[in-house]
Formats: C-alpha cells, sequence, structure tokens
C-alpha cells in the first residue's frame, strides 16, 4: 500500500510531469525581465534567475552562496535586507521600492514584493524577491507632474495630492493650508521686461516658496501661469500667516525692479489662505475657493499682502 503522505512521484508519468514543470520553471526564471531570488534567514543568496546579471559586481560564480552584505554596497544591503526580515517576522508579502546599481553604475528604481517561503511544518525558512525596474516609468511620471521651468510639481499633482493631503489631515487630526500665491501685475512686468524675464521672476518666486516650506512634507506647487499653490501643516492659522508673510517678505526683499507695480516698484506677491481642519466636511472646489477669495481681498486691499 503506497503511503499516502509520501509526495515522491511513483510512476513514470509523474516524473514526466516534474520533469516538465522543471523545464518550464527554468524558462521562466532564465527568461523573465524581472529579478528573481531567495535568500534564507541569514541573508545568504540561495537562488537567483539570469537577469541578475544586469546588476553591478554581479558573478555567476559567487553570486548564489554569498550574503547580501558581501554583494551590494552597505546601504543598499541594509534596505534589501531590512524588507526580507520584515516579509520573514510579519509572515506576509512586504511591497517596497528598492535601489540598486547596474553594471553601467546608473541606480534603478525597482518595485519589489518579498515574501516568506513557509517549510512543511509552516515554518519560515527563507524569503523570495520578485523585483521588476519602474526607473522609466517614475521618470516618465515625475516628467507629467512637473512643471519645467520652476521645477515645481503641477496642477495635475495639485489636485492628485490636494485629496491625500485631505485624508491625512482628517486622519492625524491635523490643520492643513492651503496657500494661493499670485505676481503682482504679472502682465505688465512681461509687457515691460519680456517674457524670457518673467520666466525668470516665476523661478524667483519658487525659490522663495521653497525657502521658507522645506520641511519634509510641505509641498508646492505652480498652478498656472503665475498662480503658485502650497499644502503644509501647521500649529495654526497664527503659525501659518506667519509663514506667509514670510514668503512674501522674502520676495520683496529680492527687489527684482518691477515699474509697473506701485508703491513698491518691485516684483510683490499677493497670498490668500484657507485652513482645512482635520473635521471640515468642505470638498476640494469649496476650500479652494476660500483661498482664492482671500486671494482676491489681498489684490483688493493693494496687492502685495496675505489675506484669509
Ligand atoms: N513669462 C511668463 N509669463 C506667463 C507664463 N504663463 C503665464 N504668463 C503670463 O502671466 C500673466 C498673468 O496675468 P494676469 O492673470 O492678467 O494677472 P496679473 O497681471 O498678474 O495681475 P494681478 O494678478 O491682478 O496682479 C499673463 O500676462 C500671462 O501671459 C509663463 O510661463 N511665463
Amino acid at each position: 500500500m503506497p503511503d499516502r503522505n509520501d509526495s515522491r512521484p511513483t510512476t513514470r508519468s509523474e516524473l514526466d510531469e516534474l520533469r516538465e514543470s522543471d523545464r518550464i520553471l527554468r524558462a521562466l526564471l532564465d527568461h523573465a525581465p524581472v529579478l528573481i531570488s531567495t535568500k534564507d534567514l541569514r541573508g545568504t543568496v540561495t537562488m537567483a534567475n539570469r537577469h541578475f546579471e544586469i546588476l553591478d559586481g554581479y558573478d555567476a560564480a559567487t553570486f548564489v552562496g554569498s550574503n547580501v552584505f558581501d554583494l551590494f554596497p552597505c546601504e543598499i544591503a541594509e534596505q534589501l535586507w531590512c524588507n526580507d526580515r520584515r516579509a520573514a517576522l510579519e509572515k506576509r508579502p512586504i511591497r517596497e521600492e528598492e535601489s540598486v546599481y547596474h553594471r553601467d553604475k546608473t541606480l534603478h528604481t525597482y518595485r519589489t514584493v518579498k515574501f516568506p517561503l513557509f517549510d512543511d511544518a509552516g515554518e519560515v525558512y527563507a524569503t523570495c524577491a520578485v523585483s521588476t525596474d519602474i526607473t522609466d516609468a517614475k521618470a516618465a511620471h515625475d516628467d507629467s507632474v512637473t512643471d519645467e521651468l520652476t521645477g515645481l510639481k503641477n496642477r495635475r499633482y495639485f489636485n492628485i495630492r490636494f485629496h491625500e493631503e485631505q485624508k491625512r489631515a482628517h486622519r492625524d487630526h491635523r490643520v492643513m493650508t492651503l496657500l494661493l500665491a499670485d505676481v503682482d501685475r504679472f502682465k505688465e512686468y512681461n509687457d515691460t521686461y519680456g517674457h524670457p524675464q518673467g520666466d525668470l521672476v516665476l523661478r524667483a518666486v519658487a525659490e522663495c516658496l521653497h525657502a521658507t516650506l522645506h520641511r519634509p512634507g510641505d509641498l508646492s506647487f505652480r498652478i498656472g501661469g503665475d498662480e503658485f499653490a502650497c499644502l503644509f501643516a501647521s500649529s495654526g492659522p497664527d503659525e501659518s500667516l506667519a509663514l506667509a508673510e514670510q514668503i512674501r517678505a522674502g520676495m520683496a526683499a529680492r527687489r527684482i525692479p518691477h515699474q509697473s507695480n506701485p508703491p513698491s516698484g518691485h516684483v510683490t506677491l499677493s497670498l490668500g489662505l484657507a485652513f482645512i481642519a482635520h473635521d471640515s466636511a468642505l470638498g476640494q472646489c469649496e476650500i479652494y475657493e476660500q483661498a482664492d477669495q482671500a486671494l482676491y481681498r489681498a489684490k483688493r486691499s493693494g496687492r502685495n499682502m496675505v489675506s484669509r
């Protein structure tokens, strides 16, 4: 009587099936345009497919059997190993972006899924990683959401992030601020000094925004011709107003001549603020409208000022 728990193949056809699936598996590993590997729980590579040849420092003779810390520069190995450890400890797939160098010394970003491998007793004995190169896709995405002139993100990205930041404010019980900034009498500036000079002014505005709003999480966008938007968290309206005032003063302090912008005769900004309370039920359009109305008040009240 054959042992029901014995998984070893007994017949010729079972052996043929196994050989066939092994052939398919090997072909997949050889031709898949992704990195596929396994590591034991000490970080030693136990299997790596052919695509690893693309990596800097790869050596077919030694790659399998070497430890991740011997194969990659320390900061890269740490990042890779940390995700393997998480997959093993948390016993679930981990999805992360990882960076590695290719043979041509360019740094590539991979979207990686790492998952634990279990033995017959249900214990994790290794991890498997499948990594797809997303460098080009990321660059294309970055281009599609970046304003070429200033390097800030564009309106398209503003719309995406606004929604996310609103959710974050709600989740973290924080007040978010939407700041809109607009160059005063920019049409006249272009008419007087020319479009290329106008472009330099727009770049200077981007620098001013960045000089004040540079904390992690602060976001600045160019959302139209001479219109800018920022999203940032603060301790409350007073701090947000002070930051906006700093941006206004920073731009004025550059003293870029603008003869048709009295009384200063320099390039100035008008700014409008709206606050997004964590429990606010207002939608993006309503909050934007509030900031836009505040900006309008700043313009109506003489420009070169902050309004809320
Ligand atoms: N140099 C330059 N000018 C631009 C660009 N995009 C839009 N503009 C110009 O920005 C100007 C915006 O002018 P308006 O919206 O009329 O407002 P304004 O003259 O700034 O007047 P106020 O906002 O009332 O102070 C227009 O003349 C646009 O042609 C750009 O990329 N570069």
